[in-house]
């Protein structure tokens, strides 16, 4: 909001004149004839209960644009998976919901596990991979979005913005990722983002000297956001994590396969607010601690493909360049939050630095110790290569599960 400033190394598409939905959707109408659209919904069953997704299917049912809508629903039993079909029935759209854990998507998980080809672990990037898959199975689509179920603030402008710029085809980017100021309640939220992502960054910058790979990385204003968009060619050569780290191996894959003149973000939101995880210091296997070591695990091992060299005493350098600037940044978030009137717990910010912290070594040692980790999904034109109708197999397992069990 405010700037037409480019910083980093990726465009920025700005908000600058706050143009009408309609507007913008006038343009998309158009667009797709050329670029047909999908857009790609990642849910929790629980996300069914709750206000967000409710709302957000109610501004679906507004959207005229989209050629299909793929939900990859996880943690669903069998009544669960058809109150699903029947949640998603008011969408005007074609859609599809994937039963990630009904027999026949099971069935198809063993098939790929035996070659081990299968995500290892459950997780939003598993959900994801398996609705990549089903988009390239389909071949409805020339350009993807993808947004998160838990989002409070939603409303249509955010897709219709996040998918513009891979669906004009007067533009040739092959990645769009969002961004936005994570303030609600009056406070400042985004937590991992602003007190881990960032600083930790810049400490690496610090410990591995100049880095292309972290000067990009650096250029998103939001790079743990979960809404990004594509087209749908980028899909096959993809390699991701299951866990956390999705959205950090998403930005390095982009990195990795294209120049980086058709990578570019834009401002979806001015307001976002989602649900929010506990900061768990006790169990590192949940909340935000979870999310931390996924993040800080991901980053480092992009950094060792590109050929950087980790120690004990590497880590634990970054350690302590991370921590510095973390605090540092906190200060700086405290005096942003102030000239704004916004609330600011200095005292909880500074404990989840403390805990981010003692996370980098973690991630660190973890990764010093399972030098033969396999953490990426493979792309879907190994798995294509391996199996090669498996396309095939997934539509027919997505539309027998939708047909038999739509109320
Ligand atoms: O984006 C983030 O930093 C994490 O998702 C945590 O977000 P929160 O602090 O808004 O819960």
């Amino acid at each position: 909001m405010g700037d037409f400033y480019q910083n980093g190394i990726v465009t920025t598409l700005h908000n600058l004149v706050r143009r009408p939905v309609e507007d913008i959707e006038a343009d998309l109408m158009r667009f797709r004839k050329e670029r047909p659209m999908s857009l790609v919904l990642p849910s929790l069953y629980s996300e069914l209960e709750g206000p967000a997704l409710q709302n957000i299917v109610q501004e679906l049912t507004r959207v005229p644009y989209l050629d299909e809508v793929v939900i990859g629903l996880d943690r669903a039993n069998e009544d669960q998976y058809r109150h699903a079909l029947e949640y998603f029935s008011d969408l005007p759209q074609p859609f599809k919901v994937l039963w990630n854990d009904g027999p026949r998507l099971r069935a198809l998980d063993l098939k790929l596990r035996e070659q081990n080809l299968a995500p290892t672990e459950m997780g939003k990037g598993r959900n994801v991979w398996y609705c990549f898959g089903y988009v390239l199975a389909s071949g409805v689509s020339e350009s993807v979005a993808l947004h998160d179920c838990d989002i409070l603030t939603y409303s249509r402008d955010l897709l219709a913005r996040l998918i513009y710029p891979v669906a004009n085809p007067g533009f040739n980017y092959m990645f769009c990722k969002g961004y936005y100021a994570r303030v609600a309640d009056s406070k400042m939220n985004g937590r991992v983002s602003r007190l881990l992502v960032t600083p930790l960054i810049r400490a690496l910058k610090k410990v591995c000297g100049p880095n292309d790979f972290l000067d990009y990385l650096d250029s998103y204003r939001y790079p743990l956001a979960g809404e990004f968009s594509f087209r749908t060619d980028v899909i096959n050569d993809l390699r991701i994590p299951s866990d956390w780290g999705l959205e950090i191996g998403v930005l390095s894959e982009m990195k990795r396969n294209y120049a980086t003149n058709r990578l570019c973000q834009v401002d979806v939101a001015d307001v976002y607010d989602h649900k929010h995880q506990e900061l768990s210091p006790e169990d590192a296997s949940r909340g935000l601690s979870k999310m931390s070591m996924d993040i800080a695990k991901a980053l480092f091992r992009k950094l060792a493909t590109n050929g950087e060299i980790f120690s004990n005493e590497k880590f634990r350098t970054l350690k302590a360049s991370y921590f510095r600037i973390a605090l540092d940044f906190v200060e700086t978030y405290q005096n942003d939050a102030m000239i704004n009137g916004l609330s600011f717990d200095r005292h909880k910010e500074e404990k989840a630095v403390e805990l981010f912290a003692q996370n980098v070594m973690r991630a660190g040692a973890y990764f010093l110790d399972n030098p033969m980790d396999t953490p990426f999904i493979p792309s879907w034109n190994r798995v294509t290569s391996a199996i090669p109708d498996i396309r095939e197999q997934l539509l027919e397992a997505v539309e027998l599960d939708n047909e038999e069990f739509r109320p």
